[in-house]
């Protein structure tokens, strides 16, 4: 495999987070997107961030930093799409910004696990869990095309694609995520 990108999806709307940067908020005092970061960045090459608001912020990181080319949040397709056309090597590695423990070993399994196909997603105790995904830059194109069709099913589009899940040992901490101020206080 040529270079591998990360890239930390953080360019939702955070609705259930009162429309909070998600990204941003703070997990014992540190922001979310921070976690994802620490963990992700000895698994690839280099690390995007893909998000919409708060640029400077997220560039406090030293990473770069790509917004959607779509103006109206269409969901996760819409930064994984924005990356793929931003990406140097071949193959970007994709986490949502609010899994603060995600494994250190889950880009090895999706590498690994991979065989021929373009996309893998992670799959543990029987939960999918598409964000967190190892893609081919090649995706872009027919993902335009489901995007400008209007489709939004990021799951679908994967399988679609030839992609399939990959399963991780279980380890239901790993993928919990936050979606709500609540869940600040009772995962971790
Ligand atoms: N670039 C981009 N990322 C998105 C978009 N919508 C969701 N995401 C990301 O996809 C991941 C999972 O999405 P959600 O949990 O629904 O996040 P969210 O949209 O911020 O939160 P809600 O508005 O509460 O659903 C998160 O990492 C989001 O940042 C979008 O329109 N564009």
């Amino acid at each position: 495999m040529t270079m591998l990108t990360g890239v930390i999806l953080a360019g939702g709307q955070g609705r259930r987070m009162g429309g909070q940067d998600k990204g941003l908020v703070p997990l014992n005092g540190k922001p979310l997107y921070q976690h994802v970061l620490e963990r992700l960045r000895p698994q690839v090459d280099i690390v995007v961030i893909n998000a919409n608001r708060n640029i400077d912020r997220y560039q406090l990181s030293g990473c770069r930093v790509v917004q959607d080319v779509f103006a109206d949040y269409p969901g996760p397709l819409a930064g994984i799409y924005s990356a793929l056309r931003a990406i140097e090597g071949d193959w970007a590695v994709f986490s949502s910004c609010d899994t603060p423990a995600i494994p250190l070993n889950f880009v090895e399994q999706l590498v690994q696990q991979r065989g021929d196909a373009p996309a893998v997603w992670v799959r543990s105790q029987e939960r999918d869990h598409p964000t967190l995904a190892l893609i081919h830059r090649d995706v872009a194109a027919p993902l335009q095309a489901y995007l400008q069709a209007g489709e939004r099913r990021l799951m679908q589009f994967l399988r679609h694609q030839g992609g399939h899940a990959v399963l991780l040992p279980d380890d239901e901490s790993a993928f919990h995520n936050i979606n709500t101020p609540d869940d600040l206080d009772k995962r971790f």
